[in-house]
């Protein structure tokens, strides 16, 4: 359905994305997974023909021409502009005209589209006056008013609520239920472990791709989560053998390759120093822990 092959993009002399090969199957839900500036924004607007890559070949659709591609894809991009002074009604109706629909196609998808968007409650409302949650949902019924195969989506809850998040990938799973394959960019761990697969991308690079289980199952080191007030922890186990040190909320994930004597040898220096150890066990790793790890090997 989607195929890069070695494209990159250079920005006046900067390697923005960097020569990223990847293989997207119809029916997936697949995510782009990355901070702000690892090439996301800039991979997609390359796969949606808003961009040329600067080098290498990108096929969708069975297609290398993007002006061919166009009718086929659904686009929300990151700045979605909607008429504030239109309601979501006569934003999906201008949405559906200017694909050319019908009048009597536009209602009749309309409706089913606010529907599954969970957005005909608010169709007569105008846009200006959504949650931030519902605009994102607007974005997306406007992206499928021509009932796409394959929807693009950069960072569509960022700056959303979690409840609204939480309903936003509700109706993404409903969307690829129906047959849509879903490509989505997100700089959230939790959203990524509810992609089908995912590939990470640093620097411009994608540094892993595979099922969220499949990620954490090729994790090599183990983790110690550790919850203290100690607020100089690397300076204080400096001496112990461990990888990283890393915050999670209130506690800490200590990256090591051994359990026992690390978490014993951890024990004894805090023990020694006066530190209580609120709680110290061995956890599994997270997306986060893997994606962590992937980016200090690339260099940040
Ligand atoms: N049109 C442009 N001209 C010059 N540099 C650009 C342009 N677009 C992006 N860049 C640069 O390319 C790099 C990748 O940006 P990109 O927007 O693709 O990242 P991103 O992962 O989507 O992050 P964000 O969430 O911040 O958009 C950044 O360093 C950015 O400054």
């Amino acid at each position: 359905m989607i195929r890069l092959e070695a494209v990159g993009k250079v920005f006046g002399g900067r390697q923005a994305v960097d020569a990223i090969s990847l293989a997207v199957q119809p029916g997936e839900i697949f995510g782009l997974v990355g901070p702000d500036g690892a090439g996301k924004t800039t991979t997609i607007r390359m796969m949606t023909g808003v961009m040329t890559p600067s080098a290498g070949r990108i096929t969708v659709l069975g297609e290398q021409d993007m002006e061919r591609v166009k009718a086929h894809i659904g686009y929300v991009p990151q700045r979605f502009s909607l008429y504030g002074d239109l309601t979501v009604m006569e934003n999906i109706r201008l949405m559906g005209a200017l694909y050319g629909s019908s009048g009597r196609e536009i209602e009749l998808l309309a409706n089913d589209i606010l529907a599954m968007t969970q957005l005909l409650p608010f169709k007569e409302r105008l846009a200006a006056n959504l949650s931030g949650g519902m605009k994102q949902k607007l974005a997306l019924a406007a992206g499928l008013m021509h009932q796409p195969k394959l929807l693009f989506l950069d960072e569509p809850t960022t700056g959303v609520d979690p409840v609204s998040r939480r309903e936003f990938w509700q109706v993404l799973y409903r969307l690829n239920q129906t047959g849509t394959t879903v490509f989505v960019s997100t700089p959230y761990m939790d959203e990524a472990e509810l992609c089908g697969r995912i590939a990470f991308m640093h620097n411009g690079s994608l540094t892993a791709v595979g099922t969220p289980q499949q990620l954490k199952e090729q994790y090599p080191y183990r983790i110690i989560e550790l919850e203290t007030n100690s607020k100089a922890l690397k300076r204080q186990l400096a001496g112990v053998a461990i990888r990283d040190i890393n915050s999670f909320g209130d506690k800490y994930h200590i990256v090591v390759d051994e359990y026992e004597t690390v978490a014993a040898a951890i024990k004894q220096v805090l023990d020694s120093a006066g530190i209580p150890i609120l709680a110290m066990r061995e956890v599994k790793p997270v997306l986060e822990d893997v994606f962590v790890s992937l980016a200090g090997e690339g260099g940040s």
